[in-house]
């Protein structure tokens, strides 16, 4: 049975067939294809209910005009004219709930990406909505937070629709639809088919054999967060709505009090010809480890590494050109271009805007540029976010297949330079477990 969008966002009031099958507080899973129009879907259907609604990109939920996570988890509120002491009571309830309270004080730019989802999900529930409608809502969050959202789900006293590209933890508890041609059907999502790995610990992969291509980092140290003093003009005066000035009871904040998150020192030696997973809670430092690794921060200690192709999460910022096929020759030439995206399968959208490709292409373009030059190991910061269930499957199989050495072949039997000799290795974060299991082996951060 396939029914009609329009009953799901509600807009055929004589007859609506979801609510009266679902009752007051459905649950609902929609899942369809990177590309198929689901994002936009969710937001009209958010639009049209007036539910609350949280997209797919965390980010763009964080306003950027509020010195610190408190005061942006209070913006809604103020704009509802919710009285302080009420706002700051639901505030601590909330942070305390997604474990924000550690972060209270922080800017909310410099959060890593599951504790900027932590952050969005959070203050959309703060105004109390009627429905929620979330887009993607585990990308990004580690097991906790994971827990975290389908407790709140359950207990959450209204309709919730959970928009996804593919299956995840959250769509075992609610009926689920796909999304295609702009019609629901009800349909559970397909589990995605993958070749796991040995998922060993990493200390087993370096006892194997060190080689001269392992990506080795020694002692390796670095600091977030410093900020000099007197920067981000001090004082906010900031103290939640309906106080007066300078004699309001709340805390005052003051833009780049954030405190200094210390990574290190670190040691590991990630294997050349293995695809090494970097596990941890959000916010523990896998990012920062890779981009240090990379040569991408200031960092102390030694880092002994072939070239680095580096593939971050938000990876819609990173391009610039005008097509894919201009995308990945920078950098490079046309010849590598050519063959990279044909080895992504992306040889049919060469000619098209980076921004206008589905986002489980843009993912596979984000991989293409990183290993086109053929580099000694690439770096895939959660590379799973934008993913649909043929995307990650294709993805899995790339991983693996560069791992073997199979792209610096197809290189050479191209007469194309590759910047590495010998077997290339791949580090990568990601809080998908199923996902990750294609690893080689297995670091946990932070290190004990
Ligand atoms: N530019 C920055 N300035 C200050 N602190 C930062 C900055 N970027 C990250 N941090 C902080 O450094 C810590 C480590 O962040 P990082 O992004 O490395 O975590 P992560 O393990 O990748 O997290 P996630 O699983 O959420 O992606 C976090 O507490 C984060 O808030």
């Amino acid at each position: 049975m396939a029914l009609c969008t329009h009953y799901c966002l509600g807009l055929h009031r004589g007859g609506d067939l979801m609510q009266e099958q679902q009752g007051q507080h459905s649950r609902r899973y929609i899942w369809g294809a990177s590309g198929s129009g689901l994002s936009q879907y969710a937001w009209e259907m958010a639009e049209h209910t007036g539910a609350a609604w949280v997209g797919n990109d965390a980010a763009a939920h964080i306003s950027l005009l509020r010195a610190t996570v408190e005061q942006e988890l209070a913006f809604g509120m103020e704009q509802l004219a919710v009285p302080r002491d009420e706002m700051f009571a639901r505030i601590a309830k909330a942070a305390e709930q997604w474990g924000l309270t550690p972060l209270l004080q922080r800017d909310p730019a410099s959060l890593s990406t599951g504790q900027t989802r932590r952050v969005a999900i959070a203050s959309a529930l703060l105004v109390q909505p009627s429905g929620l409608v979330l887009d993607c809502p585990l990308d990004g969050c580690d097991t906790a937070a994971q827990a975290t959202l389908a407790q709140v789900i359950n207990g959450f006293d209204g309709e919730v629709s959970i928009c996804d590209r593919r299956w995840t933890v959250l769509a075992d508890d609610a009926e689920s639809f796909e999304y295609r041609e702009g019609v629901l059907h009800p349909m559970q999502p397909p589990r995605p088919q993958l070749q796991q790995g040995s998922y060993l610990p990493l200390e087993q992969g370096v006892e194997a054999a060190a080689q001269d291509n392992d990506v080795v980092l020694n002692e390796v140290i670095v600091h977030r967060g410093e900020r000099k003093a007197g920067r981000g003009g001090g004082r906010s005066g900031w103290r939640g709505a309906g106080s007066k000035p300078g004699r309001g009871a709340g805390p005052k904040a003051e833009r780049g009090a954030a405190p200094t998150f210390a990574l290190g020192p670190v040691s590991l030696r990630f294997p050349a010809g293995a695809i090494t997973h970097l596990r941890g809670a959000n916010g523990c430092g896998k990012t920062t480890l890779m981009l240090a690794a990379a040569g991408l921060i200031p960092h102390q200690g030694q880092v002994q590494a072939p070239t680095i192709g580096w593939v971050p999460t938000a990876m819609d910022q990173a391009f610039s050109q005008p097509s894919a096929l201009r995308e990945v020759s920078l950098g490079s030439d046309q010849a590598h271009a050519e063959a990279a995206l044909a080895w992504c399968g992306l040889e049919e959208v060469a000619q098209l805007h980076p921004l206008d490709l589905p986002s489980s292409q843009r993912r596979l373009l984000a991989f293409a540029c990183a290993i086109v030059r053929g580099p000694g190991a690439i770096f895939l910061d959660e590379p799973t976010v934008g993913l649909d269930t043929a995307g990650i499957e294709q993805l899995a199989v790339l991983m693996q297949r560069f791992v073997q050495g199979k792209w610096h072949e197809h290189l050479r039997e191209r007469g194309l330079a590759a910047l590495h000799e010998g077997l290339p290795s791949v580090v990568w974060s990601c809080h998908e477990q199923d996902f990750a299991h294609i690893s080689d082996f297995v670091v946990d951060l932070p290190l004990s």
